[in-house]
């Protein structure tokens, strides 16, 4: 193992848990028969859940994140909207939420001392500024506040964690979703103790595989296939994530790069450096050019997730700039959920890559791990590892080796396969390696790998799920130029036109697509994959909230207040015990609740049950669990719909678990 003071291999036999081999196959059901065999049995057949014996049984962003988008145009133009669910106040919950939602915890019960602004300060503060006519703010962030340093654990502890992750294999892939499981069910008895439920309450869906787009649409999605080629001169769509610990040199590289590739003029870039002078904060001319925000220029941090469009010789790119600070990692998680792939950026100077690396507990310290889990279990596979600022060590070979030989052991038991990681070195400040090959001697001596754009080529478009009924999970709520209210977001299945018939969920709000846009564009029809901004009319803004969710009025996306989801739990130094309290990330939507129950420990080689109700799960663990949210959420089992099945859980500013929702159980 390289690198001293990592061994996070050595607990673990990693083999056992996936085929290192370069033929991956990418095939869920195959590839994790632990998982998604017993997932498919058990959402398919509730009541076949084998006994515990054998087995039984994680900006546009999230509530909360918003993307900086490009100027609306078309009609398009955002303003605030305050009435979205995001910023309401949950209602009152019961005696099962002993401590209020969104209540800032320090960690397991110690109140916040509010002798320093907390992480929800400063996203209040970020979200009461107005946006500029190029940027959606950030809102309805959900924060607690972070643990205390003290609480961080120890490198081994967090060895034994990071092996674990991969277990869950979380793929993203079409979202084909070859079973149509969707029945609702309450649990298996045997391990639960509860009675099955009222055979009459439960709901009735038809299976997703009896969808077809109707004629229209049908014809509609034929044109366009035709079209493809020709309107993007035969480019695809990549919605790629850039992701980092904070400082590593995401907005920098990210700056220079479109700076480089045409995107951004000179003159652009000199009032930047002029305007980061005489702040000073010179050295962040570059990431000024994406960040924005007065707050974030002042504190030298991303906080929303800026997005900006380019173009490589391949594709046609949505970049995700992702704040590295961990207040901010909600944003993160909504940014990465829409990516295809990502950019992670580690800051190569000697202790730079070490602060970023380190378990993260501490101030300031470890989001290299925490993103590099997260968009894992968010469902990215293909990552871009760029190791930055080397021109502080006289662009060492070694110490790129040396940085390779610790990540790359980590990155594999976090679920990545080797032949989908790609490792370059690059220079952000001086253009080293962005475009084309290295210029500079001490880089361009040894470097013979790809520059940047060449890794962005290099990524696989994502299939889209064209297929399938409409899915479009709310990032934002604006209202549109020309009146009646907009939405925008990834369309994670389906497609839509203008004039289709479309559902809000929650709530069962009917709606009629007015206006489609993709990337700023009007267009006459939106495929799964884009991007889109809908005028909808017909529906009271009251519905329309980040978290909710338009979909096929005929095939409406479920909406749960209670699920079972297989988890693997991250880093937490006390156990999970009932009732603790969490912050869910589905899609979207970020949702304070409670894991209500602790249904069994699995072995994470075999998935069999080697404890069922415990009384607490630990670090490293997989589990199934029992997740009661504040407020109903739309959601999908994993194996229905991939995009919309995975969940992270989070606590006092961490990510405590990622996982997949096994069963939901709809709220009528
Ligand atoms: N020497 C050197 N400095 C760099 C490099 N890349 C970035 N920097 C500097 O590192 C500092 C942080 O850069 P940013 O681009 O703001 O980092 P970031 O990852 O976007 O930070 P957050 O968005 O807040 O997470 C700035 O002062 C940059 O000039 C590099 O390759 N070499």
């Amino acid at each position: 193992m390289a690198g001293k003071g990592y061994s996070y291999v050595d607990d673990y036999d990693v083999d056992d848990w996936y085929d290192q081999d370069d033929d991956y196959d990418d095939d869920y059901e195959e590839d994790h028969p632990d998982l998604a065999e017993t997932a498919k049995a058990e959402a398919q057949n509730p009541a076949a859940k084998p006994a515990v014996k054998g087995r039984a049984d994680a900006s546009k962003p999230g509530k909360g994140t918003a993307a900086k988008q490009g100027t609306a145009v078309n009609g398009l133009a955002r303003a605030p909207l305050d009435a979205g669910r995001k910023v309401e106040q949950p209602p009152p919950l019961q005696q099962t939420f002993p401590i209020a939602p969104h209540t800032l915890v320090a960690h397991a019960g110690e109140p916040f001392r509010f002798e320093q602004p907390s992480p929800d300060d400063h996203v209040i503060a970020a979200q009461s500024r107005k946006p500029t006519p190029s940027t959606v703010q950030a809102r309805g962030v959900q924060q607690v506040s972070p643990r205390p340093a003290s609480a961080a654990p120890s490198e081994a502890a967090q060895a034994n964690i990071e092996g674990v992750v991969q277990a869950l294999r979380l793929q993203d892939e079409d979202n084909d979703g070859r079973r149509d499981s969707r029945t609702t069910h309450n649990g298996d008895a045997s391990t639960s103790g509860r009675p099955e439920p009222d055979p009459q309450q439960q709901r009735r869906r038809r299976p997703l595989s009896e969808y077809k787009p109707d004629s229209d649409l049908a014809r509609a999605l034929a044109e366009a296939s035709v079209q493809d080629g020709a309107d993007k001169g035969g480019k695809t769509r990549l919605h790629l994530v850039v992701l980092g610990h904070v400082d590593a040199g995401k907005s920098t590289l990210m700056g220079r790069l479109l700076h480089e590739l045409g995107h951004i003029s000179q003159k652009v870039v000199h009032k930047a450096q002029r305007d980061a002078t005489a702040a000073g904060k010179g050295s962040f001319a570059w990431a000024w050019l994406l960040d924005e925000r007065s707050e974030e220029r002042s504190r030298g941090v991303t906080v929303d997730v800026a997005t900006t469009f380019f173009e490589t010789p391949r594709h046609l790119v949505r970049l995700l700039d992702a704040p590295g600070h961990r207040d901010f990692v909600p944003n993160m998680i909504a940014g990465a959920a829409q990516a295809d792939a990502a950019l992670l950026l580690v800051d190569g100077s000697v202790g730079g890559f070490e602060a970023g690396f380190g378990a993260g507990g501490g101030a300031g310290g470890g989001q290299t791990r925490e993103h590099a889990q997260l968009a894992r279990s968010l469902g990215i596979e293909q990552l871009a590892v760029i190791v930055s600022k080397l021109d502080t060590c006289a662009f060492s070979q070694d110490r790129f080796e040396e940085v390779k030989g610790v990540l790359l052991p980590f990155l594999r038991t976090s679920g990545f396969r080797e032949s989908q990681v790609q490792w370059l070195p690059a220079v952000g400040p001086s253009g080293q390696n962005l475009t084309g090959p290295p210029t500079e001697p001490g880089l361009a001596s040894w470097w013979r790998g790809p520059s940047v754009v060449a890794a962005i080529d290099a990524f696989q478009p994502a299939v889209r799920a064209v297929g399938r009924p409409l899915r479009l999970p709310i990032a934002d709520v604006f209202k549109g130029q020309r009146g009646g209210m907009a939405v925008s977001g990834k369309l994670e299945g389906g497609a839509l036109k203008v004039g289709t018939k479309v559902l809000v969920q929650p709530g069962g709000h009917p709606a009629t697509v007015r206006s489609v846009e993709v990337d700023g564009q009007a267009v006459a029809l939106a495929r799964a994959g884009d991007t889109v901004d809908v005028v909808l009319a017909g529906v009271d803004s009251s519905a329309l909230a980040v978290g909710a969710l338009v979909c096929h009025p005929e095939w409406p996306v479920p909406v749960a207040a209670r699920m079972e989801a297989r988890i693997v739990v991250l880093d937490l130094p006390m156990p999970i015990l009932k009732g603790r309290q969490v912050s869910i990330h589905v899609h979207t939507a970020q949702e304070s609740g409670q894991i209500s129950r602790l249904i069994s420990v699995l072995n994470p080689k075999t998935g069999e049950v080697t404890r069922a109700r415990p009384r607490a799960i630990v670090k490293g663990q997989t589990a199934v669990v029992e997740i009661t949210v504040a407020r109903p959420v739309c959601l999908e089992q994993y194996t229905d719909y991939r995009a919309l099945g995975r969940i992270a859980l989070r606590d006092g500013g961490h990510t405590i678990a990622v996982g997949i929702i096994v069963s939901l159980h709809e709220s009528s």
